[in-house]
């Protein structure tokens, strides 16, 4: 008991979203192999998203995501739900803004209720909170409960360094106006120079929008954090990160699903009901399929779909197309796909509405990822050494795609011009798989999945990171406590 109390407690909360679920499960793996106890709290239409993608328990209310890790591993992470403000059966995808509104004004009540309550109750007491960098309310809830504050970013340290500076591009006429200006961003601090179109989308934006709100007071937030710890890796990103750390501490950690080895245990996160498509992977020659995946939230058009599926078709390379139900948003049509095209495409591709990423990209049979640069898929990429046709869709895919494309060159754009043609599609996915360019880029990502290797390696620089950021967290709370 003695021991007990004297154990480190947090309490870790990721934005409802596919990409922020996993690398935070990820975090709290590690944080609980460093002796940290760890309360993770879903929200409960996440909980009832993963309960019914991943098991067929009946009593759903109990079922616990970190039974598994409790048991063979002996970490103390427990687990908690608490409600976003609305009932399960509420469209949060159609009634979108409802929900931003709901998350931006309401959540922060039942969130607190809930601290309230684990605060009152639970040993060892609760000394953290660690929450989403997308969150509007952690400095009000750290303050209230005395705890150290942490915010976690799921994605590159150049957005968070965009979004950090968001005064900056207003007061030089960047952001917020309807005739933006349309020149280089030159003047925040640790990057260099970027165009307007590489700007995260809601950077983009002339108007200001509830989601523009959300992250702007998110980002005033996380100014009263007391550490910010990012999904990143210092070599890839060393100017961002370094002029952060004048700012704040800021520790890039990553990758978080990397750190200290355990990849191996099966913590149930899918939203979805995973497809297994390992038989039909099996057969296909080396390097010759393409896995086709847009992420958790992006929607296209039934037109972008329809090009895609037409080139995909001339291309003639094997494909798996990872194709959610909730693709194409504003349509009612349940047939986006061309008339035949299921038949047409026979055992040259498979259409599936979910699968488990990690497991497709790592077979030797998958040569090359048309993603649409979401950070997780970006990194899971490079570490199976996956070459990316980059498909940017909105927020930080945009800014992305920079890094893939321009920066590191392990992918290429997929369309130069704005409108998705059937054509341009079938070439750059030829080009991505097969001849020079192919080998070039394979070449590049190989190096690049070095850095990684490095950056995660017992002397590595996430690996250093992560071990002073939990030192400075433990004096942080000793001092909290005095
Ligand atoms: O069929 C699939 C598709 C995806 N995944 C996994 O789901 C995660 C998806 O994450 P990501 O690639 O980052 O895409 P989104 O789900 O779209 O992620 C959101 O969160 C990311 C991190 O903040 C942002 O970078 C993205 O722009 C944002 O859309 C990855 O770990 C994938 O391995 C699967 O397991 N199966």
């Amino acid at each position: 008991m003695e021991d007990n109390q004297e154990k480190p407690h947090a309490i870790l909360m990721p934005c409802p979203l596919q990409g922020h679920i996993i690398p935070f499960v990820h975090l709290a793996i590690n944080l609980a192999s460093k002796g940290f106890t760890i309360t993770f709290i879903n929200t409960e239409f996440t909980h009832y998203r993963i309960t019914k993608a991943t098991t067929s328990a009946n009593n759903q209310e109990y079922y616990d995501i970190f039974t598994e890790a409790r048991t063979q591993f002996g970490f103390d992470i427990r687990y908690r739900i608490v409600s976003d403000g609305f009932p399960l059966v509420f469209d949060r995808a159609v009634n979108r803004e409802q929900f931003l509104k709901g998350m931006l004004y309401i959540f922060s009540a039942h969130v607190d209720d809930l601290v309230g309550k684990l605060e009152q109750n639970t040993k060892p007491k609760i000394t953290c909170l660690l929450a989403d960098t997308f969150y509007v309310w952690p400095s009000m809830v750290a303050k209230k409960y005395n705890l150290v504050n942490i915010s976690f970013w799921t994605e590159p340290a150049l957005d968070f360094s965009l979004y950090y500076h968001w005064d900056l591009l207003k007061i030089n006429g960047h952001f917020g106006y309807y005739d933006n200006r349309e020149d280089t961003r030159k003047y925040i601090p640790g990057v260099e120079a970027i165009e307007p179109k590489d700007l995260p989308s809601y950077l983009q934006d002339t108007q200001t929008t509830t989601m523009n709100k959300m992250i702007y007071k998110g980002y005033e937030n996380v100014k009263e954090a007391d550490f910010i710890i990012c999904n990143t890796i210092q070599e890839l990103e060393p100017k961002p990160i370094s002029a952060l750390n004048e700012k704040q501490p800021f520790y890039s950690i990553g990758p978080i699903f990397l750190l200290n080895g355990f990849t191996n245990i099966s913590i149930p996160t899918s939203l979805w009901s995973e497809s297994d498509c390992t038989q039909w992977l099996q057969p296909k020659p080396h390097g010759s399929v393409l896995y086709v995946s847009f992420g958790s939230v992006a929607h296209c058009s039934k037109k972008d779909i329809i090009e895609i599926a037409h080139g995909l078709l001339l291309s003639k390379v094997s494909f798996i197309w990872v194709l959610r139900n909730d693709i194409v948003s504003s349509d009612d049509d349940d047939d986006i796909l061309p008339v035949g095209f299921e038949d047409e495409i026979r055992d040259k591709g498979l259409i599936v509405p979910w699968c488990c990423q990690i497991s497709v990209i790592s077979n030797p049979t998958v040569g090359g990822f048309l993603t649409h640069c979401g950070w997780n898929s970006v990194l899971e990429s490079i570490w199976y050494s996956v070459p990316m046709l980059c498909y940017p869709i909105f927020t930080d895919q945009i800014t992305n795609r920079k890094l893939v494309v321009d920066d590191w060159k392990v992918g290429l754009n997929f369309c130069d011009k704005k409108e998705i043609r059937r054509d341009e599609v079938s070439e750059k996915i030829n080009r991505l798989m097969s001849g020079k360019s192919a080998t070039d880029l394979r070449n590049n990502i190989k190096q690049v999945k070095k850095t990684l290797q490095d950056a995660v390696s017992t002397i590595g620089s996430s690996e250093r990171n992560f071990n002073k950021f939990i030192g400075d967290v433990k004096a942080k709370i000793s001092e909290a406590a005095k």
